[in-house]
């Protein structure tokens, strides 16, 4: 047993030179698999995550051998705590093998899943499925696309799923947790997360069921009340995006004023020849305008900006890499000229920007202050970069003004992709952690998921689902076993650290109209904060940024308060109820 302070000190010391060596071996075999899916590149990288769980699973239980009750120095406690949560490294070698093989063939699954036409050609997710979903209002074939899908990777995943609960609880238990939900929700450091997450919840239903209420109605006077019951909830398909999670794409169909239409955005881009190139250039020159941190050399030359027309196959699915190195940070997307797309950059630069930020730490400390953190400081910058004024004065609009009219529009614009969103970050977890601790039975996951889909966002699916279909594998999280809920905080706190952001930048007048662009002052409060990376409790970190200590809806509330004042207004006058009391599905009473 080792006791001393100085012996955890040179324990910590020989990790931080050893682990930099292995991770980045892990990293780099990763990227070769998921920027060139081959049998001798899938064996490559089990082979290095089996040294990496070797590795890390040999000093996580060294540390746990450490009391550290009288130990002086906080940082050695929080470091070698931090070091004992090995996840599925835990696992007895067999078991973890059987483990990752698993994990590896529902993530390869999903993104290598295509839904074929009769004698035509095949369509993937990106960008075939997802272009149908966005862009057509026929809502034959949007079963069809929506249908194909889940026939393609829900059913090829299902068979698995429950043995892949089995070995995450396994490895949790190994780790000192209860089940996998627990050792998830660790990650927060707050031991009244869950009661946390649904005070949230609770205060942001109001938007949400007016916004529901009212898109209900316009896609009412679309497609008619054969499909739509205007008390009971909507078709699934019919939202814009393969999993309702984002409304934006439907922002035609529920225009407020018809008579001023935004700017197609997407079609200004294209005139004006943009290419993925100049949008990542776009996004690295938001971040240096505000004195933070250029993206290197290396992410320019290693980075996967769009997917290789030399025939390999990929996972499109975008994502931001660091490699426990120094500036060797990559984005891999397959990327599309959109204006989607480009907002969708600013998110993963945001990632770029916190490696960059924290890569000078200890590697223990080389991670978000909490998951949500990483995740919303890439969607701060998104809300300055969508805003008109910034969009104005990037070329990419010409409408020097928005009149009250054209700003219900444009909020109601920003709500679509943000306060759709809010059900569905929140259920995607709550559902699964029912899952990891055993109320949520392998017989009834998929008709658990459609009640969660129903009582969260109000949704139906648009053709019968049985349990021989696995709907919650459509979605590439829970393909991948990646926690979701850090995108539900990170909605709320990406609104709080806005406001702060447009305070310090001396910001004037409503919230949603403030682009933090060229504000040094800005740039050095988040650069400040991101420099800490995990070394702080989160709430630490928020209270030094923003003053407060907790999440808190109101900078979220305060920046869509015109639009819930035009939503509440319209609704009434339309007469329409919040929520959806008659729940049948519109295919349920027909024979
Ligand atoms: C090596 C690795 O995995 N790295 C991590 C980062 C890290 O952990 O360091 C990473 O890059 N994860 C990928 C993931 C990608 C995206 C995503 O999956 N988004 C969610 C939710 C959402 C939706 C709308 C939105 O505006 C923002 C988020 C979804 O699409 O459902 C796809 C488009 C946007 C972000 C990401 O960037 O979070
Ligand atoms: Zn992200």
């Amino acid at each position: 047993e080792f006791y001393n302070e100085t012996q955890a000190k040179m324990f910590l010391k020989f990790y931080e030179q050893t682990a930099q060596v292995v991770l980045n071996e892990f990293m780099e075999a990763t990227w070769n698999y998921v920027t060139n899916i081959t049998k001798r590149n899938r064996q490559t990288m089990l082979q290095k995550e089996a040294e990496r769980s070797q590795f890390m699973l040999y000093f996580g239980s060294r540390a746990r051998l450490f009391k550290t009750d009288h130990f002086q120095d906080p940082e050695v406690k929080r470091m070698l705590s931090k070091l004992q949560n090995v996840d599925k490294s835990a696992l007895p070698t067999e078991d973890l093998r059987e483990y990752n093989r698993l994990l590896t063939y529902m993530e390869t699954a999903y993104s290598t899943a295509e839904v074929c036409l009769h004698e035509g050609p095949c369509l993937s997710l990106e960008p075939d499925l997802q272009e149908i979903m966005a862009k057509s209002r026929d809502q034959k074939e949007l079963v069809w696309a929506w249908q194909g899908w889940r026939d393609a990777v829900g059913r090829q995943i299902r068979p698995t799923f429950d043995y892949y609960v089995h070995l995450s609880n396994k490895a949790a238990q190994y780790n000192g947790y209860k089940d996998m939900g627990d050792l998830w929700r660790s990650k927060y450091e707050s031991d009244t997360l869950e009661q946390d997450l649904e005070k949230l919840f609770e205060e942001l239903q109001p938007l949400y069921l007016n916004l529901h209420a009212y898109v209900r109605r316009s896609l009412y006077r679309y497609y008619g009340p054969e499909i739509i019951h205007l008390r009971g909830p909507i078709p699934a398909h019919l939202l814009g995006n393969m999993w309702a999670q984002s409304w934006d794409n439907i922002l035609d169909l529920v225009l407020p004023y018809p008579k001023k239409p935004p700017e197609d955005i997407t079609k200004i881009m294209r005139d004006q020849h943009w290419k993925p190139d100049k949008m990542f250039q776009e996004a690295n020159i938001f971040f240096t305008s505000m004195g933070l941190l250029p993206a290197p050399p290396d992410f320019w030359i290693k980075s996967m900006l769009e997917r290789p027309t030399d025939g390999r196959e990929v996972e499109c699915h975008a994502s931001a890499w660091k490699f426990y190195k120094s500036d060797d940070v990559r984005v891999k997307k397959c990327t599309e000229v959109t204006i989607e797309d480009l907002l969708s950059i600013f998110h993963q630069m945001g990632h770029i920007q916190y490696f960059l930020q924290f890569q000078n730490l200890s590697i223990i400390y080389q991670e978000g202050a909490s998951p949500a953190f990483e995740e919303a400081v890439g969607s701060v910058i998104t809300l300055s970069a969508s805003s008109h004024k910034h969009l104005l004065n990037r070329g990419l609009l010409s409408q020097p003004n928005q009149d009250s009219e054209e700003e219900v529009n444009f909020l109601l614009g920003i709500a679509l992709e943000k306060i759709a969103f809010i059900p569905f970050s929140y259920m995607i977890d709550v559902f699964r952690w029912k899952v990891f601790d055993g109320t949520i039975t392998k017989s009834l996951y998929n008709q658990e998921w459609w009640n969660f889909r129903l009582k969260y966002q109000g949704l139906c699916p648009p053709v019968p689902r049985s349990e021989e279909d696995f709907d919650p594998g459509a979605k590439f999280h829970i393909s991948a076993s990646v926690p979701y809920i850090r995108y539900f905080l990170s909605l709320v706190l990406q609104f709080q650290l806005h406001e702060a952001l447009c305070r310090a930048a001396g910001h004037e007048g409503p919230l949603h109209q403030c682009d933090i662009y060229n504000s040094k002052v800005a740039g050095k409060m988040l650069g400040n904060t991101l420099k800490l990376g995990s070394s702080r409790p989160w709430q630490e970190i928020l209270k030094e940024m923003t003053g407060e200590s907790n999440v808190s809806t109101k900078a979220l509330l305060t920046y869509f308060k015109p639009l819930l004042t035009w939503l509440v207004d319209e609704n009434m006058k339309q007469g329409d109820i919040l929520g959806w009391p008659d729940f049948s599905c519109s295919f349920e009473g027909k024979k």
